[in-house]
């Protein structure tokens, strides 16, 4: 699909992966909405982008995605900038133990709600015109083999169920709607702070043994969902010894 005039929004997009999503994105002609609970780095963000891309091209909304409130004020304001949505990332996430209802709201409240809403503004049924939903997951919602992080990985299995049930939807073909779920292993983000799992000891050493993507990686996953017109209910993930693969495909829904 050629991402040439389409609308994204990408939530987290300040720093890290969601800025990586949000130029990548750019680059290929897309108009980009950041979304992103602190206010001056999204700014700097999106300045960045708006001089390298085009003033019109980069919009910045502060967004805290556990607000229900703040989510539909996004939507709203990216509505009445660029009068579509085709492409929906819910990418923002925390990783913290120490506080686990924080991340359940963040980390999959928030992408319910950001799904949801997506849904209800690309649906072709009402008035949409389809598109991608990709929520980001982590190889920690398939594989619960992160013992330190527990609630991370509990809110990361959520993510990707929800994200694979959406797909599974008969419906969804008709609405013009296509849902992958991104599961990179770790990536050189701030994210990485083995102050916020249980046991940073632990957390360190096994992170080495795993290794740690660079972010253009995770990024050439990205786009290959984006672009892929078949990837309804894709699940990747990268890791940094095997790269890009596909944890499962749909199963067929003809007998439901
Ligand atoms: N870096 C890694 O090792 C991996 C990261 N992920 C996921 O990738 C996503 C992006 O994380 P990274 O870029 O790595 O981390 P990061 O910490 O660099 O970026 C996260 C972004 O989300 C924003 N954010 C946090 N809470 C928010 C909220 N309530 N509302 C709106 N924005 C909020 C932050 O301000 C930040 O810009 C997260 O969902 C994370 O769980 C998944 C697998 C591996
Ligand atoms: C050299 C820096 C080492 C820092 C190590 C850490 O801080 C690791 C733990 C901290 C944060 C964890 C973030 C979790 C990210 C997950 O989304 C995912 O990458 C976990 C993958 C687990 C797996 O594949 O089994």
């Amino acid at each position: 699909m050629s991402l040439s005039g389409k609308v994204a929004l990408v939530t987290g997009a300040a720093q890290g992966l969601g800025k990586a999503f949000s130029e990548a994105l750019l680059k290929r002609g897309a108009k980009v909405c950041l979304a992103d609970v602190q206010s001056p780095l999204g700014e700097a963000t999106t300045t960045e982008f708006q001089q390298e891309y085009g003033k019109d091209r980069a919009l910045f909304v502060k967004c805290d995605v556990s607000s229900v409130s703040e989510l539909q004020t996004t939507f709203t304001k990216l509505l009445s900038e660029y009068g579509q949505l085709d492409i929906m990332i819910n990418n923002a996430g925390i990783m913290d133990e120490h506080n686990p209802a924080r991340m359940v709201d963040i980390n999959l409240t928030g992408v319910i709600m950001g799904t949801n809403m997506a849904v209800d503004v690309m649906s072709k049924e009402k008035g949409g015109q389809g598109g991608i939903i990709i929520n980001v997951a982590s190889t920690a919602g398939i594989t619960p083999r992160a013992f330190f992080t527990p609630a991370y990985t509990g809110t990361k299995f959520g993510v990707a169920g929800f994200t694979r049930s959406w797909s599974y939807n008969p419906y969804v073909k008709k609405m013009g709607l296509r849902f992958a779920c991104l599961c990179p292993a770790f990536t050189a983000t701030d994210i990485l702070n083995p102050m916020g799992t249980l046991y940073p000891v632990d957390a360190e050493k096994i992170t080495q043994m795993i290794g740690i993507n660079e972010i253009p990686a995770v990024v050439a996953g990205f786009i290959q969902l984006v672009e892929d017109e078949q990837c309804n209910g894709a699940v990747m993930t990268i890791t940094a010894q095997e790269g890009i693969q596909f944890y499962k495909k749909p199963l067929a829904l003809s007998k439901m």
